[in-house]
């Protein structure tokens, strides 16, 4: 793994690499994934059966899930993994749930003003599965959507070569009671789900992960409906004081880069020393893992170690940075408050970022490429939309109406002066 030192012109090159990131993938995928939309809003399930044949190498008989595969799921998975889901479930549903926004009510002199949190009708969740399998993101998109009280939850996810999708994948969706799942994967699902198809319902928010071909097409749909954020290749960031344990960072900075090729794994360390025995000990780790390739590779193209001299390096790159995950190895806490910028910080050697993939709580749908700077971590707010609520009495509306009036005509829109003023004058 390369590493340099804060300040030089490699680091400088690199930090440039990675905040053009999001823009160097989109320009290569942009032209295809646009072709894409349109098949689908033309030909509808011709396409996604077309597209099926295309990149999933399957001949669809039919697009849909049916229910003899979905009960027969539950037989084919082992007993500790279904435990496991089991338990990722349960903390879950307690974490989401227990969030659920109230009702805001404000009443001032006669008026009363309300903020109501109202669960979106039809949510599309999309489940990734083109490099692997991940009955967690079910999880993820699930739960906090069933706890929002969304009525119906139409899930996509890519089948496998021979047309079937992963059992602890239907296993997680029947436990979240996901309505209806389809196998459709890649930016045809967002499309099929932005715009609907003769068998998928057209729904009113996307969320959900994928790979570049997904998070293009979301945000091309964006506008036709409501899309979650932007939750592309997964990312990490490790800050180290340097007298950290290596073989815990190297086993951190892989666990994401084994996600796709675009991955991104960065350590920042104020330890030369460190440096050397991370890099050292992620060419070991990687000799040992079975799917290594990936993660080289990912290693490779947005992985690198930056030698810091001072905290507040650490500090200001990393809210530069604004990562996916940001793991936090400083014993003098009094720095990590100021780490503002990060879907999901783990903090501490304990907290090593696979345990808010699959079992914390919090969700594991993070936004990435630096949009945690302005955007936040699926959760049962992302399934609601707020709606507001006025209601004055005549003495409410009597104190106020001449400013409302005259702020009107200063705006030169008599209509609406008019329509307060009526109240109020004798020939109402
Ligand atoms: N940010 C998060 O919250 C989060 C969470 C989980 C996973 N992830 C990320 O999700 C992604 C999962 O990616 P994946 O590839 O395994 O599954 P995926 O389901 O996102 O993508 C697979 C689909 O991509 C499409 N595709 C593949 N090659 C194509 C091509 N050349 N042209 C057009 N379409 C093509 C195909 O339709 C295929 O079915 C990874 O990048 C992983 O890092 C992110
Ligand atoms: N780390 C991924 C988000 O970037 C989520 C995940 C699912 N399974 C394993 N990991
Ligand atoms: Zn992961």
């Amino acid at each position: 793994m390369n590493i340099f030192k804060l300040n030089s012109e490699k680091a400088k090159a690199f930090l440039n690499k990675i905040s053009s990131r999001q823009a160097d993938m989109e320009d290569k995928v942009l032209d295809t994934v646009r072709e894409i939309i349109n098949k689908v809003r033309q030909n509808g399930d011709n396409a996604l059966i077309g597209y099926a044949k295309q990149f999933d190498k399957v001949d669809l008989k039919s697009l849909e899930v049916s229910s003899i595969e979905l009960s027969e799921a539950e037989n084919k998975i082992d007993k500790d993994v279904k435990k496991a889901i089991d338990k990722a479930y349960e903390n879950i549903w307690e974490f989401q749930s227990a969030q659920k926004p109230e009702d805001f009510i404000y009443e001032k002199e006669g008026i009363v003003s309300k903020t109501r949190y109202i669960p979106i009708e039809t949510a599309g969740i999309y489940v990734p599965g083109g490099k692997a399998a991940y009955p967690s993101s079910v999880l993820m998109n699930a739960i906090p959507a069933r706890a929002a009280g969304v009525k119906n939850i139409i899930m996509t996810v890519p089948c496998d070569e021979n047309g079937g999708i992963n059992p602890e994948v239907l296993y997680a969706a029947k436990l979240c009671k996901v309505d209806r799942i389809f196998k459709v994967g890649g930016a045809q699902a967002i499309a099929a789900l932005a715009y609907g198809t003769e068998s998928i319902p057209k729904v009113d928010v996307i969320t959900g992960p994928g790979n570049i071909y997904v998070s293009v097409a979301k945000k091309l749909v964006y506008g036709a409906v409501n899309v979650d954020m932007i939750a592309g290749p997964s990312e990490i960031l490790i800050v180290s004081d340097g007298n950290q344990n290596p073989s815990y960072i190297a086993a951190d900075l892989i666990s994401q880069a084994e996600h796709d090729e675009l991955a991104s794994s960065i350590l920042l360390t104020l330890s030369d020393k460190e440096a050397e025995a991370v890099s050292n000990e992620v060419g070991v780790q990687l000799s040992k893992l079975p799917k290594s390739k990936i993660a080289s590779e990912a290693i490779k193209n947005y992985g690198a170690i930056l030698v810091c001299d001072t905290k507040q390096e650490l500090i200001d790159i990393a809210n530069q940075i604004a990562p996916e995950h940001l793991e936090v190895l400083l014993e003098d806490k009094k720095f990590t408050d100021s780490l503002i910028n990060a879907g999901c910080i783990f903090s501490g050697k304990y907290s090593p970022e696979p345990l808010g993939d699959y079992m914390a709580g919090p969700n594991h749908i993070l936004p990435t490429n630096g949009s945690a700077r302005a955007f936040s971590p699926l959760g049962i707010q992302s399934f609601m939309k707020r709606s507001n609520y006025i209601e004055a009495s005549k003495e409410g509306l009597e104190k106020i109406y001449k400013d409302i009036a005259c702020f009107a005509k200063a705006e030169n829109l008599d209509g609406h002066a008019n329509s307060i003023l009526r109240r109020f004058s004798d020939d109402e």
